[in-house]
């Protein structure tokens, strides 16, 4: 199967990143992918951390929730659809959510960002616990024949996650990484997750100077069970696409039988 990354630069208008991301998965479909991936947060990348609530949408209502099953349906896509904001129990918050969409419109997957992001260096600072409320749910799923696992961004940094999902073809990553943690991060954690689960990671992500001032790492990226980086797109609007080969899942995990060797 051929896989997308989609990258995108999110910005306040929910209409306008809705209509990027439609024009980001037609140009998925019409290279040929069966699967496509939207970044983190690829609704809205707003002024403040509260404009999320009053964008968060109930399970199965809303209208970004109509755009995503509406494109899967007629592009005959999966679509692991980034993140969007779904109402959380504790008022004030909401679930930071990856919903995957089959072919069908519907519903096949829902994964919640476990781990959320904090970071203070004195000049930027993040802290997503004051308005996100966190999952606890690893979760995956059959992609036509492809077993994916699911994360957000800042769920990279933790491998024990990963772990939860082997043996999986694939684990997907989108992704808002910002610039600074990014440079010198992103490539890195991305490749080794795949080396030690032997699997094809998938990375889409936010990328470029957004309208909020912040600025965003991007380098959407597919990598393979060996670690070669397959595509990737270092900044701005994009789609970058990768096959997923089982032969070549099979023989990295034969050659190298390093999952077989676990002893914890
Ligand atoms: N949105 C996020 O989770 C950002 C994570 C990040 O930038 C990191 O360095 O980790």
């Amino acid at each position: 199967m051929k896989i997308a990354a989609c990258q995108m630069v999110s910005g306040p208008d929910v209409g306008a990143n809705l209509k990027t991301a439609r024009r980001l998965l037609e140009s998925a479909a019409t290279q040929g992918a069966g699967l496509a991936a939207l970044p983190e947060y690829f609704c809205l990348m707003g002024q403040h951390d509260s404009d999320k609530l009053a964008l968060a949408e109930e399970l199965g209502h809303g209208p970004i929730q109509a755009m995503l099953s509406l494109a899967a349906r007629e592009l005959q896509l999966w679509i692991i659809g980034g993140t969007l904001p779904i109402r959380a129990e504790q008022p004030g918050r909401v679930r930071n959510t990856t919903l995957v969409f089959s072919p069908t419109g519907d519903v096949a997957a829902r994964y919640d960002k476990i781990h959320l992001f904090a970071y203070d260096n004195g000049r930027e600072s993040y802290d997503e616990a004051r308005v996100l409320e966190a999952g606890s749910q690893p979760t995956a799923f059959d992609a036509g024949g492809v077993r994916t696992g699911l994360s957000v961004c800042y769920d990279l940094r933790f491998p024990e996650l990963f772990r939860r999902y082997n043996p999986c073809d694939l684990i997907a990553v989108p992704a808002a990484f910002t610039y600074t943690t990014g440079e010198k991060h992103w490539e890195l954690l991305l490749r080794a997750r795949a080396v030690e689960n032997q699997c094809y990671v998938i990375a889409p992500a936010q990328g470029g100077r957004h309208e909020n001032g912040r600025r965003t790492w991007g380098h959407s990226m597919i990598v393979d069970p060996w670690g070669e980086v397959l595509a990737v797109l270092p900044e701005g609007e994009g789609v970058v696409c990768a096959d997923i080969d089982p032969r070549r899942l099979a023989q990295v995990r034969q050659q190298l039988p390093a999952l077989a060797h676990r002893k914890l």
